[in-house]
């Protein structure tokens, strides 16, 4: 590493001034010899030794530090032993090494360093570059100089064979305080940050409580973004908008007061896009997926070991919250939970019934175990939020209630970009005027153009005029099924009046 040009400078002073240097000294310890000798004599022996040993370490670090008033930190690949430098402890941590290298692997592309070493992430398909053996890199914080270098070490005094590896740090000693209380610390945050963004995202399912691990989880890789999410423009904005300060605001929530996580109620009808919703978020945040299967998880102590078990930067999910549970009903009611056996057989099965509580799944959401780690969304989703208890969803809880509606002209526009690739055409009036009148779901408007782009071979015209006379289909069809639902209804509703009539007369007949 080319050494810091101050470091040499006072080094070739020092060197060409060394006469002068012993000159003076000696004249001064002409002065102060008889004097020491005196002290020597008279102070007691072991008073006279510790301040005579601390004076002169001070006076030998003073020289040192006039001579070289630069500080090197090691921070050492993990494994190896910790190590003191001269000025204390070296770090040592398993991730610390990793986090700055990866942090450097960014400084990079600005510097200056030429032979660089590339080594595959972890995870996910990213390269982490990193300085070859000796070469050293500048940087730059708050306007003070900092160095960076690769240094390899013959490992001579453990027992371990081989190289010993350290990303050494050399800054000024007037920076000290700097860089251990300010500098450091955000290497690691930059380092943790790349190489979480370098990571493969997962996709997280808990497993039933008699397993031995909480979560299981495979690679999550959906590929909607809130580009291709159908919805109003404004909405959408608006919803990532609110990401973002939850994002960005972990110092807001700290000084606050409040738990860095947030909640999101999604409501609306089957196929309005909650799910692909969640995974639209978890895209944008760049954050893992917890997705919780309440029907398997027995207790809430069960319940609350999953949270805890969760990491930050994630969406922890519980989709179609008003199927997982019965939750609609009064805590009190809750709390007498679980009933009697429904089954004769249920009363033989002594395995543990599912006695997750509305209580417990508050606790879940912001109880103080949910304050642990930190910036976590926790999502819901419904088709009938009207069924949910107002506790579980009041604001705080769960702080944006996102309505997912049918398929707009807007979210048309964006569906029709997505299959076939267009963001205007005649036909679109026509379109629009099918969607005021009927209740069509995105998912429906989807389907209708996924059939019409692949028989229409892709060219909009032909597909958009498929995609027209489809929609109007699916709409007759929709009003026929409702209409069938709603005579259905009203018919249960008056047999069941009848039903109730007849009894009622029944009794009455038989009290007199
Ligand atoms: N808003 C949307 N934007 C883009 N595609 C959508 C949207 N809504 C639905 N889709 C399409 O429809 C399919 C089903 O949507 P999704 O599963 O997100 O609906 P849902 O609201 O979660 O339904 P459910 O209430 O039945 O769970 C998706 O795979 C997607 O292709
Ligand atoms: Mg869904």
């Amino acid at each position: 590493m080319a050494e810091p040009g101050k470091v040499v400078r006072w080094q070739r002073w020092a060197f060409s001034n060394l006469g002068s240097v012993f000159t003076n000294f000696g004249s001064l310890w002409l002065i102060l010899a008889p004097l020491v000798s005196l002290v020597a004599t008279y102070a007691p022996r072991r008073l006279f030794h510790t301040y005579f040993n601390l004076f002169l370490r001070r006076r030998a670090r003073r020289v040192l530090n006039v001579v070289d008033p630069y500080v090197t930190v090691d921070v050492s690949e993990p494994g190896s032993d910790v190590r003191y430098s001269r000025y204390g402890p070296v770090s040592d941590s398993d991730s610390t090494y990793e986090e700055v290298k990866a942090y450097l692997s960014g400084a990079f592309w600005q510097n200056d360093a030429r032979e660089l070493r590339a080594e595959g992430a972890r995870e996910g398909d990213g390269l982490v570059i990193s300085m070859r053996d000796g070469q050293d890199v500048a940087d730059e914080f708050r306007g003070v100089q900092l160095w960076w270098s690769s240094v390899v070490e013959k490992d001579v005094q453990g027992q371990r064979q081989g190289d010993r590896r350290f990303q050494r740090l050399t800054f000024h000693l007037r920076h000290r305080r700097l860089v251990v209380d300010e500098y450091l610390p955000h290497v690691r945050r930059r380092g943790r940050e790349i190489l979480f963004s370098n990571r493969r995202r997962r996709l997280y399912t808990n497993s039933s409580s008699y397993e031995y691990k909480s979560w299981s989880y495979i690679d999550f890789d959906h590929p909607t973004t809130f580009d291709t999410l159908a919805m109003e423009r404004a909405k959408k904005k608006e919803i990532m908008d609110d990401l973002d300060a939850f994002r960005k605001n972990r110092d807001f929530y700290r000084r606050t007061g409040k738990p860095w996580k947030r909640g999101y109620l999604l409501y609306g009808p089957p196929g309005t896009g909650k799910s692909t919703m969640v995974a639209a978020m978890a895209n944008y945040l760049d954050y893992d997926i917890y997705d919780v299967e309440l029907t398997v998880v027995n207790t809430n102590t069960d319940l609350r070991r999953l949270l805890i078990e969760t990491t930050s930067k994630s969406i922890i999910v519980i989709e179609d919250i008003d199927c997982s549970l019965d939750l609609t009903g009064d805590r009190a009611k809750q709390r007498r939970r679980p009933g009697p056996p429904a089954r004769a057989d249920d009363a033989a099965d002594d395995r543990p019934r599912n006695t997750v509580t509305l209580s417990g799944l508050l606790n879940f959401i912001d109880g103080l175990w949910s304050a642990c780690g930190g910036e976590r969304i926790v999502v819901f989703t419904t088709n009938h939020v009207d069924k949910l208890d107002p506790a579980l969803i009041r604001r705080g809880r769960m702080d944006m209630h996102i309505e997912m509606s049918y398929c707009g002209f807007e979210a048309f526009q964006t569906l029709a970009k997505n299959y076939l690739g267009v963001d205007d055409h005649e036909l679109f009036s026509s379109v629009e005027e099918v969607l005021r009148e009927a209740e069509l779901t995105p998912a429906d408007v989807a389907e209708c153009l996924m059939t019409a782009s692949r028989v229409g071979a892709g060219e909009p015209s032909p597909c958009l005029e498929m995609l027209v006379d489809e929609l109007k289909k699916r709409a007759e069809e929709k009003e026929k099924a409702a209409a069938e639902t709603k005579a259905a209804a009203e018919e249960a509703e008056a047999a069941k009046a009848a039903a109730e009539a007849n009894a009622s007369e029944l009794s009455r007949g038989n009290a007199r």
